[in-house]
């Protein structure tokens, strides 16, 4: 794990398709999404907000994969939304009036939104990795993933009321979901505080905290190959349906659950599955068939 941790933490340089994000399978059924423009710590410019939809619709229909790790290259997980490329589609919107520029900015708007939405989207739980500063946009991109680890190092920070926006990508609707506290919630968004690793384990936000990155990303990786090893009509079912009885109520997302087993209850994977419980084998023993 040692060796593949540390070829995690080195790519080279962001490998084409893309321009911001470097992929690897460091292990398999594994693929590791790392934001990678460390010079500008990861700062989320035009082609970042188009690549992760690119990239995201990749990983949902690839059967090689079954889970996904993210993190920041450099020195920290990510500096938010680029203030210097994204002024432009933000603050001079086209449009002859009031009318055409108001809808060409919910159209904006509402693809940037895709950026993070398609994480949630993806059948494959995602885990993501922090470490050092989590700025703006880098919040609303982890309150789309499924666990989230952090290193002692790390903060996170809810930034858009200090640049005169209130987030509009997903921290204001998600985050509530994440965090138990209201009050929480309402005093990070409004008053953009920085919030530690502690305080972030203990509210909710991350469910471990680790020393280093180096520790984390082993954690991270660790991790992954748990869920990897386990049946993906299982993993992929199980995401799916936690994600909607978030949004649901208990009875609407019973009757979506039973709707769902009804056929995934088919899968030779329960029945290989069962087996090796029996036979006291770990589930990562069982060849499943790809999904
Ligand atoms: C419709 C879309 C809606 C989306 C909304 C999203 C909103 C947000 O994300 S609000 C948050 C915006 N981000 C910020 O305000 C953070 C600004 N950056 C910083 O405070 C610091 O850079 C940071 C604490 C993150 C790191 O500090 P450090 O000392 O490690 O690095 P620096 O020397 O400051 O920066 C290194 C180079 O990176 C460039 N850079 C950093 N952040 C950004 C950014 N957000 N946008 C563009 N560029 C950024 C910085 O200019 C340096 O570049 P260079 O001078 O060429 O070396």
């Amino acid at each position: 794990i040692q060796a593949v941790v540390r070829a995690m933490s080195s790519s080279g340089g962001a490998p084409s398709p893309y321009t911001t994000l470097a992929i690897s399978h460091p292990a398999e059924s594994i693929t590791h999404v790392e934001l990678h423009r460390p010079e500008k710590r990861n700062a989320m410019n035009r082609a970042f907000w188009s690549e992760m939809v690119d990239c995201f619709n990749e990983i949902a229909g690839d059967p090689e994969c079954r889970v996904v790790v993210v993190s920041g290259a450099g020195k920290i997980f990510t500096a938010g939304i680029d203030l210097m490329d994204m002024a432009s589609d933000i603050l001079q919107p086209e449009g002859d009036d009031t009318a055409r520029i108001s809808w060409n900015l919910r159209q904006i708007i509402t693809k940037y939104q895709e950026t993070f939405s398609v994480i949630e989207k993806c059948p494959k739980p995602v885990v993501v990795a922090v470490h050092g500063a989590c700025v703006g946009g880098g919040v609303d991109l982890i309150t789309a993933c499924d666990i989230r680890l952090c290193t002692q190092d790390a903060w996170f920070q809810v930034k858009e009321v200090d640049i005169g926006l209130a987030a509009d990508v997903g921290t204001l609707q998600r985050l509530p979901k994440v965090i138990g506290s209201r009050s929480l919630v309402n005093e990070l968004a409004l008053t953009a505080r920085k919030m530690y690793a502690d305080e972030a384990k203990s509210s909710g936000l991350v469910s471990r905290v680790f020393a280093d990155k180096e520790a984390m990303m082993a954690g991270a990786l660790e991790m992954a190959g748990e869920i990897a090893g386990r049946s993906p009509v299982a993993v992929q079912g199980t995401k799916i349906n936690l994600v909607y009885s978030r949004d649901h109520s208990v009875a609407e997302g019973l009757n979506y659950m039973a709707t769902w087993n009804m056929s995934m209850l088919q899968t030779q994977d329960v029945m290989k599955s069962a087996q090796a419980a029996m036979e006291k084998k770990s589930p990562k023993t069982i060849a499943f068939s790809k999904l």
